[in-house]
């Protein structure tokens, strides 16, 4: 059984409506999703060791930071090998800001340092889903199934 963690952190509804575009990509598949709001149902760092691949979607706060909420978890992952997860990093944006999406650039380049293999690019929205976005989410969402799959079929 493939595991994926599909975690987020969303403060006004946005990167939360990405997270269920990217949840409902998994029904009907082989690909197993626990979904966590980090805010509300808290996540250990430690608890990623216990999945195949790891979504995170998180929005940027302040000049390019990362959310309160995900400051601890950051930190925390220091202790936490991921060497053998696919990973990928998605999140709402506003391109009014001049760090646009940059917590999600934190959160890749942290997954990345420790061990993960981030399978693909970064997906920034602009504030909301709009038609074309749901599309990338949808896109974003089978292409990281079909690499789970393919790389479970060989392992
Ligand atoms: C105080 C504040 C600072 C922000 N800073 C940034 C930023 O540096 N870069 C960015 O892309 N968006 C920034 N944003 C915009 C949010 O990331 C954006 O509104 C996003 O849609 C919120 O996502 P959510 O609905 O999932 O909480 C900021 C918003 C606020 C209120």
């Amino acid at each position: 059984m493939v595991e994926v963690l599909l975690a987020f952190v969303s403060m006004s509804g946005n990167t939360e409506e990405i997270a269920d575009l990217i949840e409902d990509q998994f029904d009907d598949t082989s690909v197993t999703v626990t979904r966590k709001d980090i805010d509300m149902d808290g996540l250990e760092a430690e608890s990623l060791e216990d999945y195949d691949g790891i979504l995170i979607g998180t929005y940027t706060w302040g000049d390019g930071d990362l959310p309160f909420e995900l400051e601890d978890f950051h930190d925390d992952l220091d202790d936490v090998d991921l060497t053998g997860k696919d990973a990928a990093v998605f999140g709402s944006c506003d391109s009014s800001y001049a760090e646009y999406g940059k917590a999600i650039d934190i959160m890749s380049e942290k997954l990345k340092a420790q061990g993960a293999a981030i399978v693909l690019d970064n997906l920034k929205i602009e504030l909301d889903p709009q038609d074309e976005d749901v599309t990338r989410c949808e896109t974003f969402a089978q292409d990281f199934i079909k690499k789970i799959q393919t790389k479970a079929a060989y392992s």
